[in-house]
């Protein structure tokens, strides 16, 4: 029952102890404000907010899946998870609060200061988010939507995941980041160009399928956010992995990087690393940065070429 869920996973906040102060973004339930928070206890002492806001007149069903988030998000407990404040279900609007994270998405981020960070803080945001999905995989937790747009960064470069449960943020287009794979009554939406064969054959959906979007976040973050695939059709990103095709090192980036892209992107998914050992590889390239001196070649050949 998603009701009790959020009871007992997420704090109920009074209304008259948020303070919203801009809007800062949008989504597929409502608007996303940066606010404050009254601190229980200390009501002079406020500190900083995200607040989702489900829109007004929205369906049971709607709102149940708005909450669904909070009532995941509430269970987790981890520096590279987006924390839980507390919710609004009281008085409307109903609204979701969680710590505020400055820099926004991801790949937003990355695209506003391209070539503007040292590989070795790119590094250090890559085992945040390991780290953050090591946490996940141990609670038995399968994020299916891993990629940076579903990763927040704070001031301190700090990156945490986000976007949890059923409330998938579904891009309108067909080619854009969700598809259609399936029209059968267990249809969702997929993230195509992030999502492991066996995921988008199968549904076969694992910790495994989210070491495979890891992989894709890795070029995304080392690409400063460029598309993964470019412009091409879901379709021929389908067939082309089938082929044995792979993304290319994005430029400048470490050889050792870009290996651990290729492992995480291993057909087999009981080949590929498990969230551990990611964290555990970017440990030691953060210990001995002379590790990611040596570049990757950037060389690229088109998969669906005849030969
Ligand atoms: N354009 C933006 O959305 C934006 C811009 C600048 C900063 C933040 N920052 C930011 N910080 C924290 C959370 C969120 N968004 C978010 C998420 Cl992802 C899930 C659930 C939830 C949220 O806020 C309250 O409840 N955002 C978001």
């Amino acid at each position: 029952d998603p009701n009790q869920a959020v009871k007992e996973f997420a704090r109920e906040i009074d209304a008259s102890y948020i303070t919203i102060e801009a809007i800062i973004g949008g989504g597929e339930f409502g608007d996303v404000c940066r606010g404050k928070l009254k601190v229980l206890g200390s009501p002079s002492v406020e500190v900083d907010v995200a607040i989702k806001t489900l829109k007004p007149g929205s369906t049971d069903k709607a709102r149940n899946d708005f909450l669904t988030e909070a009532s995941i998000m509430g269970q987790f407990e981890h520096p590279n998870v987006i924390f839980l404040q507390g919710v609004v279900t009281r008085s409307n609007p109903v609204m979701i609060i969680t710590e505020y994270m400055e820099n926004g998405s991801l790949d937003t981020f990355l695209r506003a200061n391209d070539g503007k960070f040292q590989v070795l803080q790119l590094v250090g945001m890559l085992r945040g988010i390991a780290s953050g999905m090591q946490y996940l995989s141990e609670m038995n937790y399968v994020h299916r939507d891993l990629a940076a747009r579903n990763v927040l960064v704070n001031a301190q470069l700090v990156c945490k995941i986000a976007d949890f449960g059923l409330s998938r943020e579904i891009e309108s287009t067909t080619e854009g980041a969700y598809t259609t794979r399936f029209s059968n009554f267990q249809g969702g939406k997929i993230p195509v160009r992030w999502t492991a064969p066996e995921a988008i054959a199968f549904r076969k959906f694992t910790s495994a399928s989210d070491v495979w979007s890891f992989g894709i976040v890795v070029w995304e973050v080392m690409s400063y956010g460029e598309r993964p695939y470019w412009n091409w059709s879901n379709q021929d990103v389908i067939k082309s992995i089938e082929k044995g095709y792979r993304l290319p090192a994005p430029m400048d980036c470490p050889e050792t990087i870009y290996q651990l892209m290729l492992d995480c992107w291993q057909k087999e998914r009981t080949h590929r690393p498990m969230f551990m050992s990611i964290v555990k590889t970017l440990d030691k390239l953060i210990r001995c940065p002379d590790t990611l001196r040596r570049i990757a070649q950037n060389r690229s050949v088109n998969p669906l070429s005849s030969d």
